[in-house]
């Protein structure tokens, strides 16, 4: 059983299976996107053994609290936001074992005062283990997104985290390819570097949706490591408009899921009509 998190309507995972395939650079830019259709929008960083939203949204320092005890979290360019990062020291390696990164993820999620959000966008640490498991089975998690890069590799291991999330029953809204094609900036070439067409195939075998297809593109990278992310510096231009059709995606995917599960709940209301 999970209890509602406070000031939050629905909570999204971002995942993936393998490591620096670009899932926080997404959850950054996917959260401003939602941001900019005029939602309210947050972003909890659940990488706690390397979280990175304070580098992608330019915030430090030390977030205030509101009564020495709930955490107020920080805004980086309209989206708050609460990682582990404001907490510990930069340098320093967070070598905890399973309860206490379940306890401190619990208490980053139900412990900051979220301030009326639609969508708690979670930006989830590589692989399968216990904050996947502690998310999906103690937190209301509306869905999940999966992000992969083309390579086989990537391929296999964001098909287990797939898994993972159908296994315990969160929804999996769909797929977004990164990294998928990179277009030559001298000559405008479009090449496949790391393979092509693996997301989509990925997606019709499970059923699922591909959301997305995003470029390697150099802009996404200085824009997402200097806190000045892609929608900050060229809100206009073709690699927003690739985010914000995602994030329409993603809104879509979520409120189908939501409407079949209201209407299956009330389908097994209805009483018996029993004709004599
Ligand atoms: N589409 C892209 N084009 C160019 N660079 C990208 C793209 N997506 C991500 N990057 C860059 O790739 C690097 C890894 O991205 P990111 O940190 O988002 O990956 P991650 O999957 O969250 O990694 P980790 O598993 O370590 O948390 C970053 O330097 C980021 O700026």
């Amino acid at each position: 059983m999970s209890n509602p998190v406070p000031g939050v309507k629905h909570l999204i995972a971002v995942a993936s299976g393998k490591g620096g395939v670009g899932k926080s650079t997404t959850t950054t830019n996917l959260a401003m996107a939602l941001a900019n259709t005029g939602a309210r929008v947050g972003i909890l960083d659940a990488d706690l053994y390397g979280p990175s939203q304070p580098r992608m949204l330019n915030l430090s320092g030390l977030p205030d609290t509101t009564d020495g005890k709930i955490l107020k979290p920080m805004v980086g360019h309209g989206i708050q936001t609460m990682s582990i990062g404001f907490l510990v020291d930069d340098e320093s390696p967070i070598i905890w074992r399973g309860p206490m990164i379940t306890q401190a993820l619990t208490r980053l999620v139900y412990e900051t005062h979220w301030d009326n959000l639609d969508y708690l966008i979670v930006d989830m640490p590589p692989g399968t283990g216990d904050i996947h498991l502690t998310m999906a089975q103690k937190m209301p998690v509306s869905g999940a997104v999966i992000v992969t890069t083309p390579q086989d590799i990537a391929l296999l291991d964001a098909r287990k985290g797939l898994k993972m999330f159908e296994k315990v029953n969160v929804p999996v809204l769909g797929i977004i390819e990164n990294m998928s094609t990179h277009v030559c900036g001298h000559c405008g070439h479009e090449e496949h570097i790391f393979g092509e067409g693996g997301a989509r195939k990925m997606a019709e075998e499970a059923g699922t949706e591909l959301l997305g297809e995003l470029p390697l593109d150099i802009r996404i990278r200085t824009g997402s490591d200097s806190g000045q992310p892609v929608l900050v510096t060229d809100p206009d231009g073709t690699l927003a408009a690739a985010y914000q059709s995602i994030a329409t995606r993603v809104v879509h995917e979520l409120e189908a899921r939501e409407k079949a599960k209201s209407e299956s709940a009330s389908t097994r209301a209805m009483p018996e009509i029993v004709m004599e």
